[in-house]
């Protein structure tokens, strides 16, 4: 299978989100037979068997197992980050991007601790998108880039991918593209990423109303919204999350910052993540908000802030415990234990 994207320019891409695979409806069929019969009480598993369902009709497996999950951290730079609307500096993101590289970053351990490999993608850290309050974050040409660059990091092989991040800045260009595609303005979205105090906060409601304004023109357009106000490694995630829809490879969304590049697919194509699942709801105010517009309910709630992937990640166990009982079960006749009679 090729890593290479089915599309080059913005006309391509915008053809491979109005066509896309869906699930092995006769695979889920069968997932859905075999765990009527699995030794346990209907529904005893509560979610765990949505899941599984849900996992055997993306693998097109009715008795699937989950071996190959894959992290991919993207990193980006943001104009705005110039701004104050972050309480650490720009700096961090590189210097990030080294811990992520030498294993000592969080989402290293917890990749590791759930058996997934980890990859690393910086974008072009030392060119900082535009500062969408004066223009553009990205011109076509590099929203093309990046969102290639995430498309060709998912590894077709892989049968579980997580999409984290990394980029200082990066929640109020989040909180911005949540803005424009559902409205609310700089009040429903902006949160204290990682950590602003008052003023910053207010700074950054400034910020992203004044990003509101200058990009009016992009009149609801999903993508055009990603490129005035997102960033590259945001972009990155939309293109991976859309590749593993290709080669139906399911998903575990993050937090806010992967949400919201997950939204533009959502908001561009109707039913572009119905190969993705909410791995957790992070402490970014708006992130529950921000949930509730995609449909999604939160595998986990531990009160993380962190990104990375780091949520999604913890929640792979969740998943592949789903898979572990569906597919390794005994069913009553196997075992011998009457079934309820009913
Ligand atoms: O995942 C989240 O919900 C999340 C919430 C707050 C902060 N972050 C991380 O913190 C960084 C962005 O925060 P900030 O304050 O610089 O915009 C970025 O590297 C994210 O991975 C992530
Ligand atoms: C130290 C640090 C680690 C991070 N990981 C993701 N975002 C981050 C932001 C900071 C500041």
């Amino acid at each position: 299978m090729t890593r290479t994207p089915p599309f080059t320019d913005i006309q391509g891409l915008r053809k491979a989100l109005a066509d896309l695979p869906h699930p092995d409806a006769t695979a889920a069929e069968a997932a859905a037979g075999r765990n009527a019969m699995l030794t346990k009480p209907p529904a005893a598993l509560g979610r765990l068997e949505e899941l599984a369902l849900w996992y055997a009709g993306w693998r097109g497996d009715a008795r699937p197992r989950l071996e190959a999950p894959q992290v991919v951290v993207f990193a980006g730079n943001h104009g705005v980050a110039a701004r104050g609307v972050s309480a650490f500096p720009v700096e961090v993101t590189v210097q990030m991007v080294a811990n992520f590289e030498a294993g000592g970053a969080a989402i290293n351990q917890l990749a590791k601790a759930f058996g997934a490999t980890m990859d690393v993608v910086s974008l072009e850290l030392d060119r900082p998108t535009g500062d969408f309050t004066e223009g553009p974050a990205m011109s076509e040409a590099e929203l093309m880039a990046a969102m290639v660059a995430g498309w060709q990091a998912v590894d077709p092989q892989a049968d579980l991918l997580v999409t984290g991040e990394m980029g200082i800045g990066n929640t109020t260009a989040a909180a911005a593209i949540a803005a424009g595609l559902y409205g609310g303005g700089a009040e429903a979205w902006v949160g204290r990423g990682t950590g602003v105090d008052d003023a910053g906060l207010a700074r950054k409601r400034e910020v992203v109303d004044a990003g509101l304004a200058r990009h009016a023109e992009a009149n609801g357009d999903p993508l055009e919204i990603l490129r005035r106000l997102g960033g590259r490694e945001i972009a990155a995630m939309a293109g991976a999350i859309l590749a593993a829809r290709h080669h139906r490879i399911p998903v575990i969304l993050d937090g806010f910052i992967c949400c919201s590049a997950a939204a533009v697919l959502a908001e561009a194509a109707p039913g572009a993540l119905d190969h993705a699942v909410a791995g957790h709801v992070s402490a970014e105010g708006a992130h529950a908000a921000m949930l509730e517009r995609l449909g999604k309910a939160p595998l986990l709630s531990l009160g993380l802030r962190l990104g990375e992937g780091s949520g999604a990640a913890l929640a792979i166990g969740v998943l592949k415990g789903a898979i572990a009982c569906h597919s390794g079960m005994a069913t009553f006749g196997e075992a011998g234990v009457s079934d309820s009679g009913a």
